[in-house]
């Protein structure tokens, strides 16, 4: 049979090519080769291209797992004998370039590498990723299967990752067979109940966009991204704060602001109570009536709000704004469901998860710590410990994926300068953020 000859030096079992069968001539072709890889390398090998022979043997006919055996088996140098597609041979060979980044929203899906890929055996490592990892897409010609890098990258060589359709269908049958399970939205904990932060619980009912199939983590399984530094004109980015209830996410915001209040500032957030002597409208508090606060409500003007002994509490965009108008960097502390709210192109928020550390270690350093409700010091912590490391456990599993930075609260002094570091970071050297959050509006 005509063909041309071609060697591949082997040095691991993969040439860096994946084939197929033509089911009604037997004929084997090549399906994709890998980017980066040992054949994309050499040049020699094309997508279309029909292999003839491997090492003297004929494979037309054969399985791709007999022909996949054959090269398992293969060391040193392998012989190809191909019939170059007549399409590709006629086309310039183009290098191929970095399409997009795309930051994984869901998962874990392929967690171990490498995978088969159907409908044929792929002799191609699977890039092995899970949520929020951020992965160099390469080639999307094939609808089922994508060539990735994961970021940053320690290879060259591409591997294979679902496309975005392919991971929706399998997220979506994954879904439905799942048996009905308890909702697993992170509840907050009893006295957890900071006036502007946490108070959201105690009014609205919370709504889960992850734990429903229509929910947003499975309509966009890939969000892309791109590498972005703010320019100095430019108000500086929101800085959110998320963590478990008691493991001193607000702690670390107040030391913050208190250590640099010319550059750091909270919003000032809205109450309906009165005011008292010593306070000041605007300073503590936007004192509002009733009414307005209510009118703001259902104008949506509130990232988070709630009531505290029969007064109203929240937070408003307008105040977010107002310190970023200022040229100040806005520190807020939110739950971690409003995340999803403020991820906007204006305020290209950079959150940052306050992580717990062990409940040793909790145990060990929060010795003088109290829990906190409404101003008033409650108790001291007890045995809460092993709650909070399970509460920030279980708020990391369940969004990552929007964390750009994650900070352990040990020792309380080295967490307040590595935030500090940590947000200068984020406001001065690039960060990789959603594509969306670049593109000009209409
Ligand atoms: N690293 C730390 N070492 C010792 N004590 C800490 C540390 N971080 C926070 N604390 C103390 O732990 C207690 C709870 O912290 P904080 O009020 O900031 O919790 P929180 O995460 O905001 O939770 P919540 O909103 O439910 O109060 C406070 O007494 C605080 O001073």
């Amino acid at each position: 049979m005509e063909g041309t000859v071609c060697h591949l030096l082997l040095t691991v079992c993969s040439p860096g090519a994946t084939i197929r069968r033509n089911e009604e001539t037997g004929e084997i072709y090549i399906a994709r080769v890998i980017h980066g890889g040992l054949a994309d390398r050499s040049g020699l090998l094309h997508p279309g291209d029909q292999l003839v022979e491997v090492n003297g043997s004929p494979v037309v006919g054969l399985e791709p797992e007999q022909v996949i055996k054959i090269l398992i088996n293969s060391q040193g140098t392998i012989l190809f004998k191909i019939i170059p597609d007549a399409v590709q041979s006629n086309s310039v060979h183009v290098l191929l370039h970095v399409l997009l980044s795309v930051r994984c929203l869901c998962g874990p899906w392929w967690t171990t590498a490498p995978f088969r890929t159907p409908p044929s055996p792929a002799l191609t490592p699977g890039v092995a990723f899970s949520r929020a990892d951020l992965l160099e897409v390469v080639d999307q010609s094939d609808g089922y299967w994508w060539q990735a890098r994961k970021l940053p990258c320690t290879t060259s060589c591409a591997g294979l990752i679902p496309s975005a359709s392919t991971l929706k269908s399998k997220q979506r049958e994954q879904w439905w067979s799942q048996p009905l399970q308890v909702h697993t939205c992170i509840q907050p904990r009893e006295h957890s109940f900071r006036l502007w932060r946490r108070t959201s619980f105690r009014r609205r009912r919370q709504s889960c966009t992850t734990c429903t199939p229509s929910g947003s983590g499975l309509s966009t399984p890939y969000e892309e991204v791109t590498l972005y530094q703010r320019p100095p004109q430019e108000n500086h980015r929101l800085i959110i704060l998320v963590g478990a209830s008691g493991v001193g996410v607000n702690e670390l915001r107040k030391r913050l602001i208190k250590m640099n209040p010319s550059t750091f500032q909270g919003p000032v957030p809205h109450t309906t109570r009165p005011i008292r002597p010593e306070e000041q409208t605007g300073r503590e508090y936007h004192f509002v009536s009733k009414e307005l606060f209510e009118y703001m409500v259902c104008n949506h003007r509130f990232v988070e709000y709630g009531e505290s002994k029969g007064h109203l509490y929240g937070t408003s965009s307008d105040a977010i704004d107002d310190v970023l108008k200022r040229g100040r960097m806005c520190i807020v502390d939110v739950e971690p469901h409003s995340i999803l709210s403020l991820r906007t192109r204006k305020l290209k928020p950079y959150v940052i998860f306050i992580k717990a550390p062990s409940s040793e270690r909790l145990r060990e350093t929060r010795k003088n710590a109290r829990i906190i409700t409404n101003y008033t010091i409650n108790r001291a912590f007890t045995d809460d410990f092993s709650e909070v490391e399970d509460s920030s456990q279980l708020i990391e599993a369940k969004y990552k994926q929007f964390f750009d930075c994650t900070l352990v609260n040990d020792d309380l002094q080295d967490a307040c300068m590595q935030l500090c570091s940590i947000i200068q970071q984020a406001q001065d050297e690039p960060q990789w953020i959603p594509v969306s959050w670049t593109r000009t509006e209409d």
